[in-house]
């Protein structure tokens, strides 16, 4: 199985002793790996590393053979993502703020554009100003924006956050579609257990900065039942639960 994104012995502390300890970790192609961790756990600093955000004190993380220390721009080539806030043009429709993303990628064209507003749910909202969104529709937008280019890897952080039912519906769909359609890859963070347990293939569990355990969705339901029971024992195993994801 091609290895798309390699995390190897990944470190970064705070001042305050938080942070993330020799992370380690291979995401396959067409993976859709759910990063899963309560609060604080460590998801969004592994991301910013992957993407270039901030620097590892150690390891390094490769992205379909780039180093992304090393070449960040060649690692990045092929990566969608949407990290913390999902940013528009507020004066901007949604496909005026698409139109002006697509300048940078030449394959793009107007159909394309639709095709990931229909996705997200937002062909409605299309000539609307992203002003007027609600937290929702802007995350909408933002997860249309980072998948907009075909990216053979897509990297999210909470990517349902601010999303009422059906939006986390359409977009679990619209995660699927491209993983079967486009053969895209997805590393997504959540603390949303039921989600994950219905979006992901893989999971990793991530508490207090380390990896606990990595493992099939499938596997893990055949054996725990629910992906609840799994993050539980899987904590249990490494030490009491003193938060939990929900
Ligand atoms: N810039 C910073 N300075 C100091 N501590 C930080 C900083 N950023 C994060 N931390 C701490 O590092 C730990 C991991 O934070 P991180 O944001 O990576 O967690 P997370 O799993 O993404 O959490 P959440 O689900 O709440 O977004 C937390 O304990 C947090 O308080």
């Amino acid at each position: 199985m091609e290895k798309v994104i390699e995390i190897m012995n990944l470190t970064k502390s705070y001042g305050n002793g938080r942070g993330i300890y020799d992370l380690n970790l291979d995401i396959y192609k067409g993976d859709i790996f759910g990063f899963l961790g309560p609060n604080g756990a460590g998801k969004t600093t592994a991301m910013k590393i992957m993407t270039g955000l901030i620097r590892p004190e150690q390891g390094d993380v490769r992205i379909l053979g780039h180093s992304v220390t090393e070449e960040y721009e060649k690692a990045m080539a092929k990566v969608g993502c949407l990290i913390e806030i999902a940013e528009s043009y507020h004066y901007l429709s949604a496909f005026d703020n698409l139109r002006q993303l697509a300048r940078y990628y030449p394959g793009v064209d107007h159909k394309r554009i639709d095709e990931v507003l229909e996705l997200t749910g937002m062909l409605k909202f299309k000539h609307e100003k992203s002003k007027k969104f609600s937290l929702g529709m802007k995350q909408r937008l933002g997860l249309a924006a980072a998948v907009l280019s075909r990216p053979q890897v897509v990297i999210l952080d909470e990517p349902l956050n601010g999303l009422d039912v059906e939006g986390m519906i359409d977009i679990r769909k619209m995660i699927q579609h491209l993983a079967e359609k486009e053969q895209t890859t997805f590393f997504i963070s959540s603390h949303l257990i039921h989600d994950v347990e219905l979006t992901c293939n893989r999971i990793g569990v991530i508490y207090n900065g380390k990896i606990l355990n990595v493992e099939n969705t499938q596997t893990i339901l055949k054996n725990y039942a629910t992906l609840e029971n799994y993050f539980v024992s899987e904590v249990e195993r490494n030490g009491r639960v003193s938060s939990s994801a929900s």
